[in-house]
């Protein structure tokens, strides 16, 4: 595995936060290298939201320490204007317009530029002077990620932020986003069920579950994880035998298997005798794998080890 050796940008020790009978986060630490684009993924309630909400300084830990680009975030007014945080449930005031809302955002972000802002605007056909409380769902989705996008923050976070958003507009929001990262370097930390999507978006993985990160690496690794073959199903069969199947289709003569483990060699060479086709594996089906595998383990050592107990 490679080790991700560029300067953090955000380090979080030790985190937790309980709530009364929850404990959404349960001593995560990780951190998230500079200038890349993260994907933070887990199932529902995993303690995503409540994540980046400390780490923006939106909600304040129980326990450890948060480190944006070197500093506190909490209370902190010099490394605030450097965050933008955009979530779904956004608040505006009631009687504020889409305008307002990017006029407020050009004000509290230095780097806002309105060039991009108004190209959003228009790509996603905002109507302006409507209420934000009046818009659809797709279209309150639209201007948060245009302010995440135009505010152009050394840290962002998108809390997904394809809520609502049909397939062309989050297809234009991940266009958008490469884009202009590519251009403007920064951290962007992306939150998304939408796996497949966002996965030729994002560089890192972290992926956490019951408030506990399962795994951190990057995209390229974890896909070197797995392995899918197409080609005659006695063909797939021999290659693949032994090996512990991620997913399975057959038609007719013809069978995808997507296995977990590296290729060989020897094995490659017989892949290539058979006349099978490698594919890139689908980064979604690893990690519901990883995931449901992972998560089983944990429960099985927990249980050994009384862990949690009391707290429920
Ligand atoms: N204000 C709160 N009071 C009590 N419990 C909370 C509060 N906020 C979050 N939780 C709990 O903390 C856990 C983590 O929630 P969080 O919103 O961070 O998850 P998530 O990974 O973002 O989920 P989703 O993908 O469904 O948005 C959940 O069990 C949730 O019910």
């Amino acid at each position: 595995m490679s080790v991700n050796t560029a300067p953090a940008a955000i380090e979080v020790a030790g985190l937790s936060r309980r709530y009364r009978n929850t404990t959404a986060l349960d001593g995560v630490t990780v951190r998230f290298a500079k200038d890349q684009i993260h994907g933070l993924l887990g199932r529902n309630g995993a303690g995503k939201t409540t994540l980046m909400s400390i780490i923006a300084a939106q909600d304040w830990p129980t326990e450890g320490q948060v480190r944006v680009l070197g500093h506190t975030p909490h209370e902190n007014e010099q490394v605030l204007p450097m965050m933008c945080f955009v979530r779904e449930d956004q608040r505006y005031p009631d009687d504020a317009q889409a305008k307002h809302a990017f006029k407020a955002a050009s004000l509290a972000y230095e780097n806002w530029d309105w060039k991009f802002a108004n190209r959003l605007i228009r790509d996603f056909r905002v109507p302006e002077k409507t209420k934000v409380k009046k818009m659809s769902r797709g279209q309150k989705s639209a201007v948060a990620v245009i302010i995440g996008l135009a505010a152009r923050a050394e840290v962002t976070f998108f809390d997904e932020p394809y809520m609502g958003l049909d397939a062309v507009a989050r297809q234009l929001f991940y266009d958008r986003l490469l884009e202009d990262y590519s251009e403007h370097p920064r951290t962007v930390v992306l939150s998304s069920h939408l796996i497949d999507e966002i996965a030729h978006l994002i560089e890192n993985v972290v992926l956490i579950d019951s408030g506990r990160v399962l795994l951190d690496e990057p995209v390229e690794d974890l896909r070197d994880r797995a392995v899918t073959l197409v080609g005659r199903s006695d063909a797939v069969a021999e290659v693949t035998a032994g090996r512990e199947v991620l997913n399975q289709e057959s038609m007719g003569r013809i069978t995808r298997t997507t296995v977990l483990g590296r290729l060989s060699e020897q094995e490659h060479q017989r892949v290539r005798d058979l006349d099978l086709d490698l594919q890139p594996v689908s980064l979604q089906q690893l990690i519901v794998r990883l995931t449901t595998r992972q998560s089983a383990a944990r429960d099985l050592n927990d249980s050994n080890h009384g862990h949690g107990e009391g707290e429920k």
